[in-house]
């Protein structure tokens, strides 16, 4: 675990002295966007067009953030167009590394880097700031096009369409402020909030985390209720952001961060959501649980010094999700 500072790498764990024991989770630092015709998107440069097997995704199967981007892929069908490799489980002192000596765990097939520090280096050899996945790499400037998962599940929604991608578009237009209101407050309670919880190293600063935590899984909870998915009937990006928690919550969250008021499986409709999605075709490939519980017991020696992974709870997600009755699952075609 560490950061570049200047170009050099330095291992240092999170800094939560200067935050009152509070997790702060950095900003993301290259924001381009690649469009259907090259365009510059909303922030960045331009110069990255989409085309076929130009571009590279670097992931985590254990990241929550980088699980997006793959279900995204999958959703969509991009496969064939956009190739990936996935780094080892653990981020040590080295940070993530591409090793391929765990199961799942694929190298670096573009240029045998070891560390994935190596690949900001290519893009920025000056570069200072966290070395995070998801990277969404540019094969043709050699460059980092973004490493915001944000963006780049947007990016996969609708720059590859006329590819002939899977229809589907998971930011319509007309639910975008519906989106933007449900994603803000799943992104600071629920997928950053385990993390706060996780990472607090004073008392108040955990409780916190954890009452707006189990705040928002209530509401969330009532809303799925009475409609199929976050935002009416139609699966959106804002589904696809709260389930890649959901799916970590009860292997992981529930014991290694503290996350232990109710498990996703106590919540029938929570539960219900993360099975709807896991069945979907191609879904539960994306699910690596062997690097998901690898890399939370045994990457935080703060929180777990001796890197013992718990037994974990058995899981039953493939019976069946009982959501027909709130509304048929709509697509919105692009
Ligand atoms: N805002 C980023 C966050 C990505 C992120 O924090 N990824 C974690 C893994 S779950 C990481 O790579 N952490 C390494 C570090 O913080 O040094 C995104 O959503 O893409």
């Amino acid at each position: 675990m560490g950061l570049l500072v200047d170009g050099r790498w330095q291992d240092k764990w999170y800094d939560t002295q200067s935050t009152g024991g509070r997790f702060e989770r950095s900003q993301s630092q290259f924001r381009n966007w690649i469009s259907a015709d090259g365009s510059a998107g909303p922030s960045g440069e331009g110069g990255f067009q989409a085309q076929s097997g130009r571009y590279h995704l670097y992931v985590s199967y254990a990241c929550p953030w980088a699980h997006r981007t793959l279900l995204m892929r999958t959703l969509k069908g991009l496969q064939q167009h956009i190739s990936v490799s996935v780094v080892h489980p653990l981020m040590l002192e080295s940070g993530w590394e591409l090793r391929d000596d765990f199961d799942g765990a694929t190298g670096d097939s573009l240029y045998g880097f070891k560390k994935l520090y190596e690949l900001y280096l290519k893009a920025d050899h000056n570069y200072t700031g966290r070395v995070t996945v998801p990277v969404l790499w540019d094969t043709q400037q050699e460059t980092i096009v973004s490493n915001e998962s944000a963006d780049i599940i947007r990016m996969l929604n609708s720059s590859f369409d006329e590819l002939g991608v899977t229809a589907g578009d998971y930011y319509p237009e007309a639910l975008q402020a519906d989106i933007e209101t449900i994603n803000e407050g799943i992104y600071h309670d629920v997928n950053n909030g385990v993390y706060k919880a996780g990472f607090a190293t004073r008392q108040d600063a955990y409780d916190d985390a954890v009452e707006a935590l189990f705040k928002r899984l209530d509401v969330l909870e009532e809303r799925l209720s009475k409609q199929r998915y976050l935002v009416g009937n139609t699966l959106t990006e804002a589904d696809i952001r709260l389930w890649t928690t959901l799916v970590r919550f009860d292997p992981v969250y529930v014991t290694h961060f503290k996350c232990d008021r109710q498990r996703i499986s106590d919540y029938p409709n929570l539960q219900g959501l993360l099975k709807d999605i896991y069945q979907l075709p191609g879904v539960a490939e994306t699910v690596n649980l062997a690097h998901i519980r690898h890399h939370y017991f045994r990457s935080h020696p703060t929180i777990n010094p001796h890197g013992i992974i718990s037994i974990g709870p058995q899981l039953d997600w493939n019976s069946p999700h009982g959501r027909e009755p709130l509304g048929k699952r709509e697509i919105v075609h692009v």
